[in-house]
């Protein structure tokens, strides 16, 4: 592609890539120079000219010699807009979530969902760039802008035609997946997180509300988990956008959800659609799977899903890794349950989802990411120590913070909770205690395989660790 097909203008040159970072750039790249949240991309002008960037994309203001300056007043917008023109085309049917929490579940699901319809579908997400055959990740929930488009147009050479990804706030607020048609998008719920990013809930819920005022094609359909205190906005910039409007939930009007009964490994389900009601057996316990899984049927139908054929799916979704996972069955008849719950009102919706299966103690083992949002530690402390029966408290990835000084954060909501920092400790304490009755739940991290203690991610799966913890005991 000429560099003038993108620019309207006559510039020749050979469009080869585009790269945010300077170390990135390889002859015929475009440049795309970003204000971040540590260093100002523009800095690295220069050695991306250097190292042979034939273009930069950056504010009216920068500084740009030796190549071309595309200037914007959003240069990230602009950014992506020209980076999408140049990997398109793009799988043909689009959707995102977004929500504090349920983004990976229901991506996962929406993919299952479509695939069950004889789609070619693949999601992208928490859980990486994933089809039904393979899964690779990208070690974000939504990846970089380049990275995000560069997969999302190789899943469209795959043969991919339906794609569901999660939109989080940071991709949102750093324009990372711009340019796709989107048909369809959802809103899971909104609670406390990432404020260290966003600073207050206003800031972190207008970022996610750009989903349905810029990134949903005008034509597109929304979504929304009705149950939700906050959807009320959601739905009422729908009606302003005239958009397509799809309600899910207990007041939901397009997926009413009449009943839920908790059954030994699911839960029997009643869902109104047209008028009717629909019998299914989800196969994933908790409550905040069945919201999942209605947002899911919700978006597949927004995009020419049948209805019945779609509840009837539900009864067939698998285990989303992570999410309420059963790593395994204690010695004692014990079940372990991995969650990723990281967030006051996850570890509420999995200590929840739980309790109507466990008739003796449930026995909770979590801790809180470091460079995260410190103000969420004290609150998980309160929910923990109101909502379990016995509560470990231990370490999640600390990443750059002293361990310690977590674990004391969010011991303020939990005095009388146990502490132990070495999170296999804490996993063998919490096994070696439960009896039959009991269930243990170890949250925070689910799928994830690392722990990241400083610049290191060192190996460590919660499932794996509680099979070999319960194997010994
Ligand atoms: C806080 C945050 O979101 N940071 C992300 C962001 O960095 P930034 O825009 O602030 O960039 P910066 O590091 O200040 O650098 C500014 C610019 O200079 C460029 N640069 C920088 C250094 C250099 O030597 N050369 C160079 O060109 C950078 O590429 C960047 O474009 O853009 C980078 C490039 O896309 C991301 O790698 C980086 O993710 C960091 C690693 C991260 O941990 N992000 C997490 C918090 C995150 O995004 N999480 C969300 C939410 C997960 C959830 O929902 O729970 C996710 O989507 O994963
Ligand atoms: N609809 C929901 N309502 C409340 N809690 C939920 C809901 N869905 C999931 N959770 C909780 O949040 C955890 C994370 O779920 P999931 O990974 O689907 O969310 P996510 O939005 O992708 O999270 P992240 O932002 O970290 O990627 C789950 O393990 C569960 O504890
Ligand atoms: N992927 C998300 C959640 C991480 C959850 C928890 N394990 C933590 O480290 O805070 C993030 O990077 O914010
Ligand atoms: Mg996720």
């Amino acid at each position: 592609m000429k560099l003038g097909a993108l620019t309207g203008g006559d510039e020749a040159a050979t469009v080869t890539g585009f790269a945010i970072d300077h170390r990135k750039v390889a002859p015929g790249t475009i440049f795309g120079a970003f204000e971040g949240a540590r260093v100002n991309g523009e800095d690295y002008i220069p050695a991306a000219i250097a190292a042979g960037a034939i273009a930069v994309v950056a504010r009216h203001e920068a500084v740009v010699e030796g190549a071309v300056h595309i200037a914007a007043d959003n240069p990230r917008a602009c950014f992506a807009e020209l980076a999408a023109r140049f990997f398109a085309p793009f799988p043909a049917t689009c959707v995102a979530v977004t929500g504090t929490n349920g983004k990976t579940s229901t991506v996962e699901m929406t993919r299952q969902l479509w695939r069950m319809q004889g789609q070619s579908a693949a999601s992208v997400g928490t859980l990486g760039v994933a089809t039904a055959g393979e899964r690779v990740t990208t070690g974000l929930t939504t990846p970089d802008v380049v990275t995000f488009l560069s997969n999302v147009a190789g899943l469209a050479r795959e043969g991919v035609t339906h794609l569901a990804f999660e939109a989080s706030s940071h991709g949102l607020t750093q324009y990372r997946t711009e340019g796709l048609h989107v048909s369809a998008a959802a809103f899971t719920n909104l609670s406390r997180d990432h404020l260290d990013y966003h600073g207050d809930m206003a800031a972190y819920f207008t970022a996610k509300l750009r989903l349905f005022s810029e990134v949903l094609a005008p034509d597109g359909t929304v979504v929304v988990w009705v149950d939700d205190p906050h959807s009320e906005r959601v739905v009422d910039l729908a009606r302003a956008r005239r958009n397509r409007l799809i309600t899910v939930g207990e007041h939901g009007d397009d997926l009413r959800l009449v009943s839920r009964d908790p059954t030994l490994f699911g839960q029997g389900l009643v869902i109104a659609a047209d008028g009717v009601e629909h019998r299914v057996t989800l196969p994933l316990i908790g409550a905040y799977q069945a919201a999942n899984a209605l947002i899911a049927a919700g978006l597949v139908i927004a995009t020419g899903g049948d209805p019945a054929t779609t509840i009837a799916g539900l009864g067939r979704l698998q285990p989303v890794r992570g999410r309420l996972e059963r790593a395994v069955i204690a010695p004692s008849g014990a079940p372990v349950y991995v969650d990723y719950a990281h967030t006051p009102d996850a570890l509420e919706a999995a200590i929840a989802a739980l309790r109507p299966h466990v008739s003796g103690r449930l026995i909770l083992v979590f801790g809180a990411g470091g460079d995260r949002d410190q103000g969420k530690r004290e609150p998980m402390g309160e929910v923990a120590a109101a909502q379990a029966d016995v509560v470990i408290v231990t370490d999640d990835n600390p990443r750059s913070e002293q361990p310690a000084a977590i674990r004391a954060d969010i011991l303020k909501g939990a005095p009388h909770a146990t502490e132990q920092g070495d999170r296999r400790e804490a996993i063998r304490l919490a096994i070696s205690e439960a009896t039959a009755d009991d269930i243990v739940l170890i949250a925070g991290k689910g799928h994830e395989q690392g722990q990241i203690v400083g610049d290191l991610v060192l190996p460590f799966d919660d499932v794996s660790v509680a099979r070999e913890v319960a194997g010994e005991a």
